[in-house]
């Protein structure tokens, strides 16, 4: 595992004394990492998980496997996972890891006995509802403390009984796409398997879905991407059902992809300031989010090539960024990243389809509204989305609310915009440890210290 160097706090956001020209090595997806972590817990054999990240979402994920009684090996930076039977008994901690809180009900159904889940206090705010009702339905007992709407939350209690017959279920899976990947992830050691058809209004994230089904398929599940009547899907259609056939799930070898919304801020640095930033291992064809990012980057002027398997994202000539109108509905995490750059754009900007970040690890468009608007900004939500219009900004102390990407976001902003620090810039261990030193590497590409 890499040193973590400390950084003050707050932390001063450094400014980017010129033009970059960096190549950054991101570390492993959150995504990829606890999705192969959960499935190899259900392998027929264990599984050596290549390039795996290390960040606190994935360290929760593997002590909860851990509390479960799954055997999880470091193997210098890679993980080796042995399965075997699932204890009751345990205690779980999720922190505000969406991957733990909604991933780890369906798997501790079939542990043999109580399996405790809780996790950080803004953790019993996130929705989750949606998820304990569908196992309910399945017919797992589940006792969850209630939320304001009487919707059930963290903390929670799954009886496990060992096994679990699973079935067809209806899921409102509009503040989530997780509630979906949840169930369809410990399907295949359900006896009937799953059937989940999302009845919301919306749907986000569907690229995260499209993973849960690659990941699966990948460990040699049998999954059906279906019409609502569960017919087949045509071409570019859109799922609203799901269906994970029982059946052995397959360990092996696997190589975890880059995070690319974690190479976000970084890219973004290059559109922020000038230069170039290139990020080495850049799939070809991926179902990360974050491959909108080449997309739009290049909507705000940036210009964008692929060499090999690296992408080089190089900041527009005349330093002006272009503001965007988009639809961030399907990449939602990249809010806060494309956000920054808007509050530095030229022209004004909307982002839309993204009224589920309010579920986040905090509600991220009053957050970026506040933020925004406390270092000289424009900013106001709407009801799916944000408004950014152009305005000089200028220094503050921003605050992160626990939240990895609005820690990010400010350090964008702190790139151009003098006197920008930022609050508990740690909170970036959540997916990617040392941040505050990458982003130091990165800048001294451009001459600062
Ligand atoms: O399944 C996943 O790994 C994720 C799904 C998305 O969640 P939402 O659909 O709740 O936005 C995404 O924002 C989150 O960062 C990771
Ligand atoms: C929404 C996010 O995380 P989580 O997996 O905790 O939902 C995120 O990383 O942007």
């Amino acid at each position: 595992m890499n040193t973590i160097r400390t950084a003050a706090d707050p932390w001063p956001a450094p400014l980017a004394p010129g033009p970059l020209d960096a190549v950054v090595d991101v570390p492993g997806s959150k995504s990829l990492t606890n999705r192969h972590l959960l499935l190899a817990a259900l392998a027929d054999g264990p599984t050596e998980i290549v390039r795996p990240l290390h960040s606190r979402d994935s360290a929760l994920m593997v002590g909860a496997l851990r509390e479960l009684g799954v055997r999880v090996d470091e193997a210098g930076p890679d993980l080796v996972v042995t399965p075997g039977t699932l204890y009751g008994g345990g205690k779980v901690d999720a922190g505000l890891a969406g991957t733990v809180m909604r991933f780890l009900p369906p798997l501790a159904v079939l542990a043999d006995g109580e399996v405790h889940l809780d996790g950080d206090e803004r953790a019993r705010e996130r929705p989750m509802g949606p998820v304990v009702e569908a196992l309910r339905s399945l017919g797992a007992r589940v006792d969850a403390a209630t939320g304001p709407g009487g919707e059930p939350v963290l903390p929670l209690t799954v009886h496990g009984t060992g096994g679990f017959a699973g079935g067809t279920v209806e899921i409102d899976a509009s503040a989530s796409s997780q509630f979906v990947s949840a169930l369809l992830l410990a399907a295949p050691a359900f006896a009937q398997g799953v059937d989940v058809r999302h009845v919301g209004a919306t749907l986000p994230s569907l690229p995260h879905i499209a993973m849960t089904v690659d990941v699966l398929r990948g460990h040699g599940v049998v999954v059906e991407e279906l019409m609502a009547d569960g017919g087949a899907l045509p071409v570019g259609g859109t799922p609203t059902r799901w269906r994970v056939h029982p059946g052995p799930v397959s360990g092996g070898r696997v190589v975890v992809e880059p995070d690319l919304s974690n190479a976000g801020p970084f890219l973004a640095a290059a559109v922020a300031v000038g230069g170039t930033v290139r990020v080495p291992r850049w799939p070809r064809t991926t179902t990360q989010a974050g491959d909108a990012l080449r997309d739009l980057l290049a909507r705000m002027g940036a210009t964008v090539t692929r060499t090999d398997d690296t992408l080089a994202v190089t900041g527009p000539v005349d330093g002006r960024i272009r503001g965007l109108d988009a639809d961030l509905h399907e990449a939602g995490e990249l809010t806060p990243t494309i956000a920054a750059l808007c509050a530095l754009a030229e022209t004004p900007s909307r982002l839309r389809g993204i009224a589920h970040l309010r579920g986040h690890e905090t509600d991220r468009l009053a957050a970026l509204v506040t933020e925004i608007t406390r270092l000289g900004g424009s900013a106001r939500e709407t009801d799916d989305g944000l408004e950014i219009t152009p305005a000089r900004l200028h220094g503050g102390t921003v605050e992160t609310y626990h939240d990895h990407r609005m820690a990010t976001f400010a350090a964008i902003l702190g790139l151009r915009v003098p006197g920008v620090e930022v609050v508990d810039v740690s909170t970036t261990g959540k997916t990617l440890p040392d941040f505050p030193g990458m982003w130091g590497d990165m800048l001294a590409t451009a001459g600062a210290r």
